[in-house]
């Protein structure tokens, strides 16, 4: 206390003290004024001495005489004061004190910081003694204008370094001067000059001004700086203005000139400059570019459906769900007490447990004690399940990205999560994405949302009755609420003949189909393989575009086309994005073969830049339908819940999905975590609703057409066989058929334990052979042989012939 007391009391008397030193306010302005008044006065004194020193010389002697009368300005103070700073003392040069004293009394006046005024003084001191020694050095003869000091420092200089060292001294000062007030350097000096050369002449002045004021902060310069600086523009910049010719050239920046606070200006003025340089290059197109946006404005897209609506809200159902997910204490407590026991149990201590609700399961993250095996935990799954007596309980040891072990628990009453309130959510309404999906709900309850463009292709899987039609849906759905048509169009095939049949009202709209064909939905197989060669032309042209646009992705070719940079005349054309739907791949793989796979993994690998992205799913994720070439193009992959843990390896590469609990529970994976969500709920009259708002709106003529495809039309079936390249299992083959009465390839497989390819290749020689017919989409192919007998007697035919 009493340090306390003693240091503040040290404070108050410092506080006193400084204040007997320093000017209070009045006083500063009431000095200022004396000092400016004294710094005219002894202006106008000097001013005058120069005219009347030798008349009033003979009066100094007399000061106190009351009738002697000087003739200077200022009478015998006057008289008296220039002689003694003029005559007797530096000349010319005096002149420095009435301009330091008027600078001093305007900053006491103006109640300026008056710490820089030190270096003012010394700087103008040095000036004083500097301007006498030169003009006692250029006019020896005249000693007035250096005053005594500047004569007989000049006579005492000469007897020890001659005039040439006077000479050379005064340089040197002259040097320092400008070193330090002037920022002097070789450089700057060039750059001054260069720099002057590209400014147009009004910008000059303010450039001097800004140096001015630059210096006045970094380097404090004093008066004497200020002065010449003022002198400064009137000279060079006759020169300046004469060397414009220098326009192109670009200062090099000065290294030394860099702490200099008004080089930042130069740097800018230095990058506008090579801006300029660059877009002299691509003028004449971004003239034409600039006018005609000028004149009509950025290219629109959707200018030719302007009226389209976008479908509202209220066509989606809110399926019962009002607020949020409804917490069921007991239930929440019931599961963590089970959970504690059963690892209690196995000896396995927790420190810490945390629940998450979300709508249809529940994670409980638990924090083991030290010591224990992450492993264990997981190896408990079963029993843990059991004891919870639940389905669908995953653990996740440890979760990614945090030092808990997570264990799902399905919720005993599942929340539906509505596709409507997931459009209506903020994260949806305001994704800046390119192909924004709203999937669902994460088990944190947040609304998920993926951009399709980035996936770049999807990958679905599960089982009948699991929700994949349903995720289908609702991935249409978000891009139907988010995108006009102008801007997206979709190719579905649906081998199922049902799945996709409603969106048929919106072909016009938002379908995309081959020139030739009548329905814009491909429900038959065989025109799969058409629509996919065309969509690899497609793909072609577009790449095409691309390079001639030189830009890397659509998203630059719109853009650039929007800007209207793009002539229509070279084939340019707004690009919307196109999206594969595939709702039963597996079907498409065992009805059309290998012959479907090439273009879809060639789609696969290099359609994502060019806006054509592929969603494929199928109810059997199995090795040779999802085969090694697919999977490696769809890292991003939804499966729903399948029956078998090697299904799950097969989508996701982990297990897990085995262990879903169905109706829209899924799990996400682009690549590395995996993300379990509830699917977002799309009922077929929800879509009916959709497609019949915007099928009721004004449409394009026709579905937008895609290329055409000249193949065979009979897609590669029909081939004539070489009877001698058939296959050793050939004639099996035909009684297998023959017998059943069924012209199916995986029936053959079956049968004879083949490989689906070589049994699709037996199939085709049995068609060239005539033993079945063509190819006829999902259904089995007729079997035009009647009976043995019949096979028999062809087959003889065929080897006598
Ligand atoms: N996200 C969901 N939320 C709630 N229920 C769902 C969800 N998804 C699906 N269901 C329920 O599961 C049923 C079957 O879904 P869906 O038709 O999508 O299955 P699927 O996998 O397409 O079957 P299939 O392969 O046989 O066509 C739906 O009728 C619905 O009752």
């Amino acid at each position: 206390m009493a340090k306390k007391r003693r240091t503040s009391k040290a404070k108050t008397t410092a506080k006193k003290k400084s204040s007997g030193f320093t000017f209070s306010k009045q006083n500063k302005i009431i000095f200022g004024s004396l000092l400016i008044v004294l710094s005219i006065a002894l202006f106008f004194s000097f001013l005058s001495y120069f005219f009347t020193w030798q008349a009033d010389q003979s009066l100094l002697t007399e000061f106190s005489d009351r009738n002697a009368n000087a003739k200077n300005l200022l009478n015998k103070f006057g008289a008296a004061v220039s002689h003694f700073f003029m005559y007797k003392g530096f000349g010319l040069a005096a002149f420095v004190f009435p301009l330091l004293l008027a600078i001093t009394g305007l900053y006491l006046f103006l109640g300026l910081d008056s710490k820089k005024l030190w270096s003012k003084w010394i700087w103008g001191l040095l000036a004083v003694i500097m301007i006498s020694i030169s003009l006692g050095f250029f006019f020896f003869e005249k000693p007035l204008l250096g005053g005594v000091v500047g004569y007989e420092m000049n006579d005492f200089l000469q007897d020890y370094i001659g005039r040439i060292g006077i000479f050379l001294v005064l340089i040197f000062m002259l040097v320092v001067v400008s070193v330090r007030l002037f920022n002097f350097s070789p450089e700057a000096i060039g750059n001054y000059f260069r720099e002057a050369g590209i400014k147009i002449p009004e910008r000059k002045p303010r450039q001097k001004r800004e140096k001015k004021t630059a210096q006045t902060v970094l380097s404090e310069d004093n008066p004497t700086v200020e002065f010449d600086l003022d002198k400064a523009p009137d000279g060079p910049s006759l020169t300046i203005n004469d060397a414009y010719t220098h326009k192109k050239d670009i200062p090099s920046v000065n290294p030394e000139a860099g702490l200099d606070v008004n080089l930042p200006e130069i740097e800018e003025e230095q990058i506008a400059l090579k801006v300029e340089e660059v877009v002299e290059e691509k003028e004449v197109t971004d003239i034409k570019a600039d006018n005609l946006v000028k004149k009509y404005g950025f290219y629109d897209p959707k200018l030719d459906l302007a009226k389209y609506k976008f479908p509202p809200l209220n066509l989606l159902d809110p399926h019962g769900v009002s607020g949020g997910i409804t917490i069921n204490q007991e239930e929440l407590e019931e599961n963590k007490n089970k959970i504690v026991s059963t690892l209690k149990n196995y000896k396995i201590g927790i420190s810490q447990i945390k629940a998450t609700i979300g709508p249809t399961v529940t994670l409980y993250e638990i924090v083991p004690e030290a010591g224990i095996r992450i492993s264990k935990i997981k190896n408990l799954e079963d029993d843990i399940a059991l004891s919870l007596a639940a389905l669908g309980i995953r653990i996740i040891a440890p979760i990614p990205g945090k030092g808990t072990v997570g264990i799902e628990v399905p919720n005993k009453n599942a929340t539906i999560v509505s596709m409507r309130s997931v459009i209506s959510s903020s994260k949806f309404q305001k994704a800046e994405m390119q192909l924004p999906i709203a999937f669902g709900k994460t088990i944190s309850n947040e609304t998920f949302v993926v951009d399709l463009a980035k996936m770049p292709h999807l990958l679905m899987a599960g089982a009948t009755g699991q929700g994949k039609s349903v995720g289908l849906n609702a991935v249409i759905t978000s891009l139907l609420y988010k995108k006009h048509p102008a801007e997206i169009k979709f190719v579905l095939v649906d081998p199922k003949k049902v799945e996709l049949t409603l969106y048929n009202k919106i072909e016009r709209h938002f379908l995309a189909k081959l020139p030739d064909s009548e329905e814009a939905i491909i429900t038959d197989n065989t025109k799969v393989i058409n629509t996919l060669n065309s969509l690899c032309i497609e793909m072609d042209q577009r790449y095409e575009l691309l390079k001639l646009a030189m830009v890397r992705n659509i998203k630059e070719y719109n853009a650039k086309f929007r800007n209207r940079k793009l002539n229509p005349n070279d084939g340019h054309k707004f690009l919307p994005y196109i999206i594969l739907i595939v709702d039963e791949f597996a079907d498409l793989i065992m009805t059309a073969g290998k012959e479907v796979e090439a273009p879809i993994a060639r789609l696969a690998q290099l359609a994502r830049a060019i806006g054509i992205h592929l969603i494929i799913a199928t109810q059997r994720p199995s090795v040779n339908v999802i085969t090694g070439i697919i999977k490696a193009n769809f890292p991003a992959r939804v499966a729903f819940r399948v029956t078998s843990k090697i299904d799950s390896r097969t989508i996701l590469d982990s297990q897990g999905a085995d262990q879903l609990i169905g109706r829209g529970d899924m799990l996400f994976t682009q690549g590395n975590d995996v993300i379990r969500l509830q699917c977002a709920f799309v009922d077929t009259p929800e879509v009916a609703k959709i497609t019949e708002y915007i099928g009721s709106q004004r449409a394009y003529p026709d579905a937008h057409l895609l290329p055409e495809y000249v193949g065979s039309d009979d897609s590669g079936t029909g081939v004539d066989y070489d009877i001698s390249d058939r296959d050793s299992k050939f004639r099996e083959a035909a009684e297998v058929v023959v017998i059943a009465q069924q012209g199916s390839a995986s029936l053959i497989q079956r049968k004879l334990k083949l490989g689906y390819n070589r049994a699709g290749r037996i199939i085709d020689q049995l068609e060239a052979a005539g033993i079945v017919g063509p190819f006829e989409g999902s259904k089995a192919r007729q079997v035009l042989v009647p009976d043995m007998h019949s096979l028999e007697l062809l087959l003889q035919n065929e080897t006598n012939t």
